[in-house]
């Protein structure tokens, strides 16, 4: 710590535990004491993977952009042999599938071929991991200079890449609201199992998904409860891809779409629940507190609203949503990510009573927070 050798005011006993922290002789000495000297190691192994963080996702974005995985998914092989079918020379190939390796993707085997491992094989079959990883190079090429996408210099790329953000005028083009839309569908099937893992549907007979895409979620949600009705709305140019994906989950009987805009347009009533899956998080406190009351306006009393998308640790910092979840919102310019807590305090000032909040088994997937219109209970 040599730049705060000389405090400018008295430390507080914190402060003084920090300078003595950040001290290499205390460090050495940890270093040295038996009992010790493990933390000194597993906290030079938490360090450097912060550092090198960075490498390690651009390491596997190579490995998805050369479809290492898929490549070994039936057969070992050779640096040489996928050197040749990746256009690479052997000995950076063999530097991309040892780094693999060290990541738990791959096993090298005596042989000196490299197998998919265990962790490899699970990644290529959660629903839209390597388009999601993909699209990364976007939001890591906006994070290049840090400090000056925190001072607001740059002018992110990842603004654009989403359409709909700033409003229905910006989903305009079909071809890259598609591309969108495919990714969000793809990446929606996690979110849905955990929401209906995690979120009480008993009671509800009509559910309207507002901002719910191509209707993944609601085809979801209709799979797993055969009474529900179900209602979508979106964008006129995204909810165009739901007619097909209801009619091939039979679903068509069941399923009413409503192409609108929230910013614009009052929501169709009839639902006795309406949910809100990763749409809070795209947008400013403004938009949303008025989205949500039209949200309120549009519930009978008793009615509920469920918020599902990942939020903030608020009080306790998640080391997912709070780093990658907030620097992606960020990027984007028109959200944050909010814990349960500012969600539920926009709820209420909507109107809604008895909020909810419940913390997902997975946070980079989703949490949840619940709450009702006041009044009578919906009828079960
Ligand atoms: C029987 C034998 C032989 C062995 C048994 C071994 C065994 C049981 C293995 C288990 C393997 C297994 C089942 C693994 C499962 C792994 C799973 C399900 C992993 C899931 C991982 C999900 C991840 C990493 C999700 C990442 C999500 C991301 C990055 C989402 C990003 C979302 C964004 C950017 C959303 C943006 C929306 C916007 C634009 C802000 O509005
Ligand atoms: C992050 S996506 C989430 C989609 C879906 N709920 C999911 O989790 O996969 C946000 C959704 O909100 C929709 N949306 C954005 N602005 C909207 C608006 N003004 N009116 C209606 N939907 C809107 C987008 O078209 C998009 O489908």
């Amino acid at each position: 710590m040599t730049d705060s050798a000389a405090p400018a005011v008295a430390p507080t006993l914190r402060g003084r535990l920090n300078r003595l922290i950040g001290s290499p002789r205390f460090q050495a000495l940890i270093a040295r004491t038996p009992g010790l000297r493990r933390i000194s190691r597993s906290e030079g192994v938490a360090m450097f993977d912060l550092i090198s963080g960075f490498v390690q996702s651009q390491s596997l974005l190579a490995l998805v952009e050369l479809r290492v995985l898929h490549r070994l998914v039936d057969t070992p092989a050779a640096p040489a042999a996928l050197a040749a079918d990746c256009g690479l020379t052997e000995r950076r190939m063999a530097i991309l599938l040892q780094a693999g390796a060290a990541l738990g993707l791959l096993k090298r085997q005596r042989d000196g071929r490299f197998a998919l491992a265990q962790r490899g094989a699970a990644f290529l079959g959660v629903p839209g991991l390597e388009a999601m990883v993909r699209h990364h190079a976007v939001l890591y090429k906006d994070l290049a200079d840090p400090v000056a996408f925190l001072k607001g210099e740059t002018d992110p790329g990842l603004a654009q890449f989403w359409p709909y953000v700033f409003g229905a005028a910006g989903a305009a083009d079909p071809e890259v609201v598609a591309t969108y839309s495919n990714l969000m569908a793809d990446s929606q099937a996690l979110v849905a199992a955990d929401t209906l893992a995690q979120v009480d549907f008993r009671g509800i007979t009509h559910l309207m998904d507002v901002g719910g895409g191509t209707g993944a979620f609601l085809a979801a949600v209709g799979q797993a409860h055969p009474a529900i009705r179900l209602s979508l709305f979106d964008l006129p140019v995204v909810v165009e891809g739901a007619t097909a994906r209801f009619a091939a989950a039979g679903l068509s009987d069941r399923a009413t779409i409503h192409p609108g805009s929230f910013r614009d347009d009052d929501l169709p009533r009839g639902a006795d629940a309406i949910s809100l899956v990763r749409v809070l998080f795209d947008h400013s406190d403004e938009t949303v507190a008025a989205l949500l009351k039209r949200v309120f306006a549009a519930l009978p009393p008793g009615g509920r609203v469920i918020v599902s998308e990942t939020m903030s640790g608020g009080a306790h910092p998640d080391r997912t949503t709070d780093v990658y979840f907030a620097f992606y919102t960020a990027a984007m310019r028109t959200g944050r990510v909010r814990s349960a807590d500012e969600i539920a305090a926009l709820l209420a000032a909507a109107g809604f009573e008895n909020v909810r909040a419940r913390w997902g088994y997975r946070p980079f997937i989703a949490s949840f927070v619940t709450a009702r219109k006041p009044g009578m209970q919906a009828a079960a």
